[in-house]
């Protein structure tokens, strides 16, 4: 049985004054097994972050369904978290406090040996320890990302939604977080499976599984699902010069070109 199920979602937002709805995501099915990472790809605007938010809980589609493990997703809830772009801490709490915060509201019943505990690990494994009682805005913005990581895999998902988590960073701390990413994925937590939104070509190899490609109108869903059969651990340096890469990165510029002229 797949961990994620997405049946037949439809999703359109109401337009205004007289404008027709705009149908932002038309039947759209895809299946994750546990254990899996897999990036979503496609155009600014062609539905990435709906399809994210859908999955969290946080939006109600027209049609279709989404289950985890099997049962309907209805609202947000522990099983699945959620990391966005903009950082999303809260400025009054230290780093240590977000992220201890979020552990124990998804945790009520846990000793708090426990939650301390795993607050620790996680801050430790994103190198913040040293920093948890600093605020937010008293951090980089990449610090930031590293304390919303940690605080996302301290709930103990099972489903980890990642939106577009790297895209405001500089490319030496993206590298460093993604390396730390799935270190933490594979080896130090709970959490079985990634949904993550991208607009990096060579991000998406580099991490996913598999990458889902998404279209634009009119074709608002799933263009294309290619697997990514490069063995784990990748080396970023030389990753790039397997045959297998050269072969996904082509055809995700083909697929991603071949998009942009429809709609041009
Ligand atoms: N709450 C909303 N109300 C109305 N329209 C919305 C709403 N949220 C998103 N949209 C529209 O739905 C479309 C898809 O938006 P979405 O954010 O899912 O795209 P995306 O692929 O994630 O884009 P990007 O890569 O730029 O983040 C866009 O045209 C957007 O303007």
């Amino acid at each position: 049985m797949s961990q994620l199920e997405i049946d037949g979602l439809h999703m359109s937002f109401p337009g205004r004054r007289g404008i027709a709805p705009q149908h932002v995501l038309r039947g759209v099915d895809l299946q994750v097994g546990q254990g899996e990472f897999v990036s979503l790809i496609g155009h600014s605007g062609c539905g990435k972050s709906t399809l994210l938010n859908v999955v969290a809980g946080l939006l109600r589609p027209n049609s279709g369904r989404v289950l985890v493990g099997g049962q309907p997703v209805t609202a947000p809830g522990p099983d699945r978290a959620m990391v966005f772009q903009n950082y999303s801490l809260l400025p009054r709490l230290s780093l240590l406090a977000n992220v201890r915060e979020a552990a124990r509201s998804a945790n009520p019943q846990a000793p708090r040996e426990r939650i301390d505990e795993t607050v620790e690990r996680y801050l430790s494994a994103v190198g913040l320890w040293e920093h948890r009682n600093k605020r937010p805005r008293q951090v980089s913005g990449g610090m930031q990302q590293r304390t919303a990581v940690a605080r996302a895999f301290a709930v103990g998902p099972r489903i980890l939604l990642l939106d577009e988590p790297f895209g405001a960073l500089d490319a030496l701390t993206r590298a460093r977080l993604q390396e730390q990413l799935l270190e933490l994925w594979a080896n130090e937590s709970t959490t079985e499976t990634v949904l993550m939104v991208t607009h990096g070509i060579d991000e998406a190899i580099l991490l996913a599984d598999r990458i889902v490609v998404m279209g634009n109108p009119p074709q608002p869903s799933i263009v294309d699902i290619i697997p990514v059969e490069l063995p784990r651990p990748r080396d970023r340096v030389t990753v790039i010069d397997d045959p297998a890469y050269r072969q996904v990165q082509q055809r995700l510029l083909d697929l991603l070109h071949a998009d942009q002229q429809a709609v041009a």
